[in-house]
């Protein structure tokens, strides 16, 4: 337990760090501000024991790079809500992030995901597992979709605040091998009104494979259109 909530706390120091952003953008994101406490929900972009060399590689070199100050890990959670500083009580909810519904690790989606706000840029380290096989042995193209509009949609986030996906475009180079580690790499390129425009890359771990193109166009929501009274 006590390790648990030294993992929890570690989370919280970024955290603290992302509500200290709130500079950066017109519509700061209320949702990320959580408590910095040891509130019970595990932070799932920390390493786990299924992440293989690479992956943890990674990782390390972003972490590295985060306490000189560029980068910023944001933590995961199994549910969007908890990452709001008015969450539900835990266990008052059934429903998960399509991306943290596996209760196994390593066989769906292992990712970690860092920000740098003078770039504008958010990444994200991805290992694919068994369970999100398309063709024999390669990742399925709706996963590698879903990790892009949810790297892309976090960067937009962090610029603008809430905001939801109305297009996606994708081009699949190259297949993404399942248990490979591949950097998602995306940046919000301009803000219109309510439109933000994205752009993405999926690469292997060593920048030798490009594996998938990808542009995002995510809409600010009026406050009107988040309504958690249900959650
Ligand atoms: C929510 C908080 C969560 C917190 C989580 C924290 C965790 C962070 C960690 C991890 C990040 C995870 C991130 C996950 C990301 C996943 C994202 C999704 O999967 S979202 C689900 C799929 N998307 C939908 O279901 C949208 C359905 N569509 C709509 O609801 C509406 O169409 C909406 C809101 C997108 C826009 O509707 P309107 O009525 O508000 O606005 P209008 O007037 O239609 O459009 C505004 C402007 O945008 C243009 N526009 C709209 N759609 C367009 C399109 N498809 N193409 C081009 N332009 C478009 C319009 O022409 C208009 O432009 P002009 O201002 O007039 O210049």
């Amino acid at each position: 337990m006590l390790r648990l909530c030294s993992r929890l706390l570690r989370g919280g120091a970024v955290i603290g760090h992302l509500t200290s952003w709130s500079h950066t953008g017109p519509s700061p994101l209320r949702c990320f501000s959580v408590s910095h406490s040891c509130h019970g929900h595990r932070d799932y972009s920390l390493p786990n024991a299924t992440w293989s060399r690479h992956t943890q590689e990674l990782y390390r070199k972003y972490e590295e790079l985060s306490k000189i100050g560029a980068w910023r890990r944001i933590p995961s959670y199994n549910s969007s809500v908890h990452h709001m500083a008015d969450a539900p009580p835990r266990g008052s909810r059934v429903t998960r992030l399509f991306t943290r519904n596996l209760d196994q690790d390593g066989v769906g989606f292992e990712y970690s995901m860092f920000y740098n706000v003078a770039e504008k840029r958010m990444i994200c380290i991805f290992q694919p597992g068994d369970y999100l096989e398309g063709p024999p042995g390669y990742t399925h193209g709706g996963c590698i979709a879903t990790i892009l509009d949810s790297t892309l949609g976090a960067g937009a986030m962090y610029i603008c605040g809430k905001v939801m996906t109305a297009n996606l475009n994708i081009n699949y180079l190259n297949p993404v091998p399942l248990g490979s580690t591949v950097i998602v790499d995306c940046h919000v390129e301009k803000v219109e009104g309510r439109k933000v425009y994205t752009r993405g890359q999926v690469r292997s771990h060593d920048d030798q494979i490009l594996h998938t193109e990808a542009t995002g166009l995510f809409i600010k929501l009026n406050m009107r259109e988040v309504d958690h009274s249900t959650d």
